[in-house]
């Protein structure tokens, strides 16, 4: 059988770099063609040399990998992605975009966090929020997915079981996460330079990150209400992982054996999420370069308060792995496919 034919436009960058990465790995595809903005005409062994001997693959412009692709993964920088979208459709391909453009459902909230309305509503109706545990079902038959955010990839799968079942105060959670300097992506920055970054940490965007709207959005969703969330994420002086330490508390009289269970069972056909036994604590070292999502449950019982930490790998389950998880359920090819490395353990 003839391979599925992907393109990365976008590929320079960390998003588009590790999905190269990941999906030369993939047994049912072959990534025919690559993009960047300023490297266009290079080989991407110059400017990853990583990849010498296992691609020859050329950085060529964006509209040649759409003309070349059957599926287009997009990893630009966010506001960028509508024409693309719009130029995958009218040639009948698929699309996966990394950044936001596609996340949001309102044009008014995708508006006030970056700055500009959706320019055509008809491609927003047609996309789907890429939360491969929570939206299966919509991805299977989607054209353009919108794959969710890092924070609130780890966010959403540590929250669902316990908002869904109705136990939480919705009006008072809590999320406060650290991430790697990956996340911020290769430019180069004031924060993100070595020596400002390392041996330093504090909190950033405080209470007013863009995730804000996008994890509102999904806990809204889960609690069948409007959800309101306070969210403060970290920058944490290493390369890769997001902890999310999330605070629930619980309006209902229900135990932590109950969740633990309840959590065990909701993810129990979902082999990128490991519900940790109870007693353990999730760990960003046991997922890094994979696309695990570790969930530990924890609670507090001078508040009742439950305490759920959820780690990934924001290059892989919060960006590239993802992706290609959607990929893997768009095309009904094995859910794990080309994502199932182990994250080393030292
Ligand atoms: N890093 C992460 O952990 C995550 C990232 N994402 C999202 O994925 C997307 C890519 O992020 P990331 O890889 O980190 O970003 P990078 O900054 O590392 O890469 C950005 C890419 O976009 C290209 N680019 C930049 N400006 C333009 C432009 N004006 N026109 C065309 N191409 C342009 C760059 O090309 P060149 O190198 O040639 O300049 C590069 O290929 C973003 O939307 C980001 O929000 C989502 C989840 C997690
Ligand atoms: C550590 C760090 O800087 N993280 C990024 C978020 C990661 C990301 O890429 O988010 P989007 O896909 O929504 O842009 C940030 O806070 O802007």
């Amino acid at each position: 059988m003839s391979k599925l034919q992907v393109g990365v436009i976008g590929a320079s960058g960390y998003g588009g770099a590790e999905l190269v990465r990941l999906l030369l790995n993939h047994p049912d595809v072959e990534v025919c063609a690559i993009s960047s903005h300023q490297y266009t005409g290079q080989p991407i062994s110059d400017l990853y040399p990583g990849f010498q001997n296992c691609t020859d693959l050329v950085f060529i412009e964006q509209d040649q990998v759409i003309e070349k692709s059957d599926l287009i993964f997009v990893a630009l920088p966010s506001g960028l992605s509508e024409p693309i979208a719009k130029a995958c459709i009218e040639q009948g391909k698929k699309i996966i975009d990394l950044g936001a453009d596609f996340r949001l459902d309102s044009s008014e909230e995708y508006e006030k966090w970056y700055g500009k309305p959706f320019g055509d509503i008809e491609l927003h109706k047609m996309s789907v929020y890429g939360q491969c545990e929570l939206h299966h079902d919509q991805i299977k038959d989607a054209q353009i997915i919108g794959n969710p955010g890092c924070y609130p990839t780890s966010i959403e799968l540590g929250c669902y079981p316990a908002i869904h079942s109705g136990w939480v105060d919705t009006d008072h959670i809590i999320l406060d996460s650290k991430s790697g300097t990956t996340g911020s992506g290769k430019k180069l920055t004031e924060n993100t330079h070595f020596p400002r970054t390392n041996e330093a940490f504090a909190p950033y965007k405080v209470g007013c990150h863009r995730h804000t709207p996008e994890i509102e959005m999904m806990l809204s969703e889960m609690a069948g209400q409007p959800v309101k969330v306070t969210f403060v994420p970290h920058l944490l002086p290493i390369n890769r992982g997001i902890v999310s330490t999330i605070y629930l508390p619980l309006k209902a009289d229900v135990d932590l054996e109950t969740i633990h269970q309840t959590y065990k069972k909701t993810y129990q056909n979902d082999p990128f999420v490991r519900v940790l036994d109870l007693g353990k604590v999730a760990d960003l070292k046991f997922v890094t370069y994979s696309n695990y999502c570790d969930i530990s449950l924890h609670m507090d019982t001078h508040t009742h308060t439950l305490i759920v930490v959820s780690c990934i790998d924001n290059m892989i389950k919060g960006a590239a792995g993802q992706a290609i998880q959607n990929m893997n359920i768009m095309y009904d090819f094995e859910l794990m496919s080309g994502l199932k490395t182990v994250a080393p353990s030292f």
